[in-house]
């Protein structure tokens, strides 16, 4: 079996060549002619998959290491006999590490309190699902908004408000759809001009999930008008090359890595191999292939020192402090897709043991999953 692998999906080396004869290449140098004689693609968000590239080729199967599928011309592969694979939710836990880190680090910026806060989550799956727990465990209020859940399950307890209630009522909006272009529920610049206008409290806005789900021109004027009162942004229109005005506007920036945790890379290559396995029917446990995760250089967060009111705040920002990479991304914006490429993985919070914690932030940080050791009153 002839196998084209991207050469940035972590721990794919060295298990990968189990299923076949691999030759690897960075994301954006796939092209019509190497791809053209292989059998499988294994394959990340940076390269667009449709006619243009496969056609004529030999490929049977597309496994994407990643939960989104965007990149990926469905219709095109469901009709011209290519299989495709993803990973749902591979990476979940690490977008919701960057959603808490993200709303805590602008609280204190700030000067708000997450307790007295409103979020609005649009887009209720395996990511937005995590981020609402973590924000029930922070104490703030949630809004739920998934018209397509709501269609297949009902509203009992009305669980789901419509996107006029998240306009109207919430201080912090978060994004976590998939990229539609089409259909009832599309979501291609969901967050238009009207979507800002309508907004009535300021909110801060969060995007880590497609930069198209956002219309760029349109966050823009409403930064420059005061519609909203904070944005973060993962995911950008036009990736790599993103607007650099919008750049230079936003609070927190960074060049697509929510979900880059060491912990989602290596379940995203599991599920990968596992799809794989599957497809061709081999009995072979990826587990066995692949290397453990690293532990963090420093798993051990002692809170001795740090007032009460900050230590959640310290300890997530311990594993992960998103005003590095906007730094870096500010500076250097021609280097989006060089800073995705060498990503210093980071760690998800159970890699992590707190100690020396109050009782109260000590409960919050053993719910958000950190290992927390109590101290002998508690
Ligand atoms: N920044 C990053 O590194 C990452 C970004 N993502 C993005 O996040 C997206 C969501 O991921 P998951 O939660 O795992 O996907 P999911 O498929 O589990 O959940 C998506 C949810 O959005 C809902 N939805 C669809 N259209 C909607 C609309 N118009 N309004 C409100 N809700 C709508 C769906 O019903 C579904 O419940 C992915 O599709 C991907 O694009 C995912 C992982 C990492
Ligand atoms: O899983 C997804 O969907 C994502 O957006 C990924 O985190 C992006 O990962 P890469 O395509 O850069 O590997």
């Amino acid at each position: 079996m002839k196998i084209l692998a991207d050469a940035h999906i972590p721990y794919l080396k060295g298990a990968i060549e189990h299923f076949g004869e691999v030759e690897y290449l960075p994301g954006n140098q796939f092209t019509k002619e190497t791809v053209k004689d292989k059998d499988v693609l294994i394959v990340r968000t940076v390269t667009r998959f449709d006619e243009e590239i496969l056609a004529g080729s030999s490929v049977k199967l597309i496994c994407s290491a990643t939960i989104g599928y965007d990149h990926i011309d469905t219709h095109y592969c469901d009709t011209h006999g290519i299989a495709w694979r993803t990973a749902p939710g591979c990476n979940a836990g690490s977008v919701e590490q960057y959603v808490t880190a993200s709303l805590l680090l602008l609280a204190e910026k700030k000067g708000f309190d997450l307790k007295e806060k409103t979020i609005g989550i649009v887009g209720v799956g395996n990511v937005g699902s995590k981020v609402e727990a973590a924000c029930k465990k922070l104490g703030m209020k949630v809004l739920l908004n998934d018209p397509p859940r709501e269609e297949r399950e009902g509203n009992a307890d009305n669980m789901f408000v419509d996107l006029e209630t998240i306009k109207h009522e919430a201080d912090i909006i978060t994004l976590h759809t998939p990229l539609t272009k089409t259909g009832k529920y599309k979501t291609w610049h969901l967050a238009d001009e009207r979507f800002f206008n309508e907004l009535n409290k300021k909110p801060v806005l969060i995007n880590s999930c497609r930069g198209s789900v956002t219309d760029t021109r349109a966050w823009k004027k409403a930064i420059e008008e005061g519609l909203v009162s904070g944005s973060v942004i993962d995911c950008w229109e036009n990736e790599p090359d993103i607007d650099t005005e919008l750049l230079e506007m936003v609070d927190i920036a960074t060049p697509h890595v929510a979900g880059y945790s060491a912990d989602g890379k290596w379940t995203a290559t599991k599920m990968t191999l596992q799809n794989l396995c599957d497809f061709f029917h081999l009995d072979i446990d990826p587990v066995q292939l692949m290397p453990p995760i690293p532990a963090p250089d420093d798993p051990v967060i002692d809170l001795k020192n740090i007032d009460p009111h900050r230590q959640t705040t310290h300890a997530v920002l311990h594993t992960y402090n998103p005003l590095k990479e906007t730094e870096a991304l500010k500076k250097s914006p021609e280097k989006f897709y060089y800073f995705r490429s060498h990503y210093p993985l980071r760690r998800e919070y159970k890699a992590y043991t707190v100690i020396n914690a109050d009782p109260v932030p000590a409960n919050v940080l053993q719910q958000l999953g950190f290992h927390v050791e109590f101290l002998k009153n508690d």
